[in-house]
């Protein structure tokens, strides 16, 4: 599909000798948003890091902004903001600090640092330490790195993952900013409130593919007002995960 940032085909991961995605198709636009939900294991966080350049697929094709990670891994970078779904922040250095050095390692601007801590609403705290912050104010932080170099690709593992009602909701908020700007941002959840609220489309994932897909309105109007949990509850029943592997 012409003017597409990302485009999977045919991707799949094999670890050892198992298949944890056997074969996954999947393409985003400028200024939409994807969420990518499943039970536990299925295989979100492994797809959102070949997508990174964090894993290598086993087979099929990823092109980022028209790039393939192999034969330009600098350019393909550039061209995502990645939040991770755990990180552990330096000791005693304020927000201000942890941006700039993210800064530095890709080019940006002081004036950028100060703008994106304005936009994700931790301008007034930007000198206290990070150690001193509520989970939700440090995934801000990583939404606000992820953000800071303006990439044509958002990617986040599990952003809303331990945050309240009111940090969800502003998360929300953030991602509707994001795609405004036109950023692309695909994000993994187990929360299907937040698959409501920011995303335009979703995709659940189950046995190495992709088992049902469609734009978010599309789920309440197939299957009622609580469309996405119906979903979920037909392909992962009460439990609603897959058994991890012991
Ligand atoms: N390095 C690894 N070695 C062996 N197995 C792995 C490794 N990384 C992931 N897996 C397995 O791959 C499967 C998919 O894991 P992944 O973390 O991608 O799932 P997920 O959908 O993100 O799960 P969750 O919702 O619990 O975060 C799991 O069964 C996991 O145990």
């Amino acid at each position: 599909m012409a003017n597409q940032v990302l485009e999977l085909r045919g991707v799949g991961k094999d670890i050892g000798k198992r298949t944890i995605l056997s074969s996954v198709e999947l393409d985003l636009a400028p200024g939409e948003s994807l969420a990518l939900c499943g039970g536990n294991g299925v295989g979100k966080s492994t797809l959102l890091r070949m997508i990174a350049g964090i894993l290598r697929p086993s087979r099929g094709s990823i092109s980022l902004g028209g790039l393939e990670w192999a034969s330009n891994r600098k350019r393909y970078a550039e061209q995502l903001g990645y939040m991770p779904d755990d990180y552990l922040f330096g000791q005693g250095l304020s927000a201000e600090e942890t941006l700039s050095f993210w800064a530095s390692l890709r080019k940006v601007s002081p004036a950028r640092v100060s703008e994106t801590l304005e936009l994700v609403g931790l301008s007034g705290v930007r000198r206290n330490p990070v150690t001193s912050f509520s989970k939700g104010m440090r995934q801000r932080l990583l939404f606000a790195q992820a953000l800071l170099a303006k990439p044509p690709l958002l990617l986040m593992d599990e952003p809303t993952n331990g945050l309240d009602p009111y940090w969800m909701d502003s998360f929300a908020e953030l991602v509707r900013f994001a795609k405004a700007e036109g950023h692309a941002v695909l994000f993994s959840t187990h929360q299907l409130q937040i698959a409501e609220a920011a995303a335009d489309r979703v995709v659940f994932l189950k046995d190495g593919g992709i088992a049902e897909q469609g734009r978010t309105s599309s789920f309440t109007d197939r299957y009622g007002p609580y469309g996405l949990q119906a979903v979920f509850s037909r392909l992962f029943g009460d439990a609603g995960s897959q058994e991890r592997p012991r």
